[in-house]
């Protein structure tokens, strides 16, 4: 398919005319390069090492990979989806071979730091984040659907083209996402609360069960443990660059997250030292209570189907 004939922009009447450049082939952009695939987009992949390369071909995450920036010179759509040190130190051959006409968005888990660069690094930046993943990371990573059901924020400015951002929001319903928009800082403090502090939360949870100093009770521990367990810790066994890129970059959100969560845990060892039980059961039936408000995305149908025809509309 040639990427080269097309114009950019909301006048699209096709989605299978739009070229999206990918940067990045892991978790995140290996899923975008499938589903985007499936909707009839012609993908270009960058990487920057070729043995992911020829990884990434084998698992057919683009139409075409490559290490050189210059595959980007086609694309309508720039999605970079690298790990958030390299999206806020990048490549100045990255930064050359992005057309100005593409816009160009990211999938940071961290808003704040990403806007304040790119803004000024290409006119039609639109900074977004999926709220989708696994504990996977890597070219093996990427897999169909990710996004289906899933929170999708973009976190515009005074300066984001609209236009811009609204050919991201349909790329994102494209692909099943539910659209949202923020201010970048409400964004970073938002997501310190719902996903970095988990991350923090569940490595904490799972370090007191590993340095069990009993090692019957360590082992009994590891074999009797069932579906409580691992849905308390997954995130915390999830991609360590990613948790440790989430604090680097959220600092102030995240310190103020535990600070609150250290705060609440305290009562609740109050209430259990004391034989305070009513108070123990009314704070537990007030969390009873919270979960399900916080928990819309997640209990989602992950098998409705996304909604393709969104980037058809005229
Ligand atoms: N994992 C999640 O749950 C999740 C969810 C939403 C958003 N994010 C965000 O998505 C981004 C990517 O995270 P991921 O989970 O896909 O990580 P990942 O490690 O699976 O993928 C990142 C990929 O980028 C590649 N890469 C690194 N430097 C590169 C370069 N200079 N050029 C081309 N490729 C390069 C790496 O080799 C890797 O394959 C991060 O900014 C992260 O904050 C992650
Ligand atoms: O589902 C997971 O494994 C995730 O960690 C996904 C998750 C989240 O916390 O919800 C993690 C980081 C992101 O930036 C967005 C989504």
């Amino acid at each position: 398919m040639d990427c080269s004939a097309r114009t950019v922009g909301m006048e699209q009447n096709k989605n299978t005319s739009l070229c999206a450049g990918v940067v990045g082939l892991g978790l995140i952009g290996g899923s975008l390069g499938l589903d985007l695939q499936a909707l009839g987009w012609k993908v270009n992949g960058l990487v920057h090492r070729s043995t992911t390369a020829d990884r990434a071909r084998a698992r057919g995450l683009a139409h075409l990979v490559s290490t050189d920036p210059g595959i980007l010179a086609d694309c309508d759509l720039v999605i970079l989806a690298l790990p958030l040190a390299q999206l806020l130190n990048p490549d100045p051959n990255l930064l050359k071979a992005l057309p100005a006409a593409a816009v160009v968005t990211d999938v940071g888990s961290v808003k704040m730091p990403v806007l304040e660069l790119w803004r000024d690094l290409h006119p039609r930046f639109v900074a977004s984040h999926p709220m989708a993943g696994t504990a996977e990371a890597g070219v093996d990573a990427g897999l169909r659907g990710l996004f289906q059901q899933r929170p999708w924020v973009a976190t515009p400015d005074n300066q984001t083209d609209l236009e811009a951002l609204e050919l991201v929001r349909r790329f994102a319903v494209s692909l099943g996402s539910q659209w949202f928009t923020a201010d970048a800082a409400n964004h970073d403090q938002a997501v310190a609360l719902i996903s970095h502090l988990p991350v923090l939360v569940s490595a904490a949870l799972l370090r007191t069960v590993g340095e069990e100093r009993d090692p019957a009770v360590r082992e009994l521990a590891r074999v009797l443990s069932s579906s409580g367990f691992a849905d308390t810790t997954r995130v915390g066994g999830g991609n360590p660059q990613l948790g440790t890129s989430m604090a680097e970059s959220n600092t102030a959100a995240i310190l103020r997250g535990l600070a609150a969560y250290r705060w609440s845990l305290e009562q609740l060892e109050e209430a259990v030292l004391n034989g305070h039980w009513s108070q123990l059961k009314a704070e537990l039936e007030r969390s009873q209570a919270l979960r399900p408000s916080f928990l819309v995305a997640a209990n989602n149908d992950l098998n409705s189907p996304p909604a393709t025809d969104d980037l058809a509309e005229p």
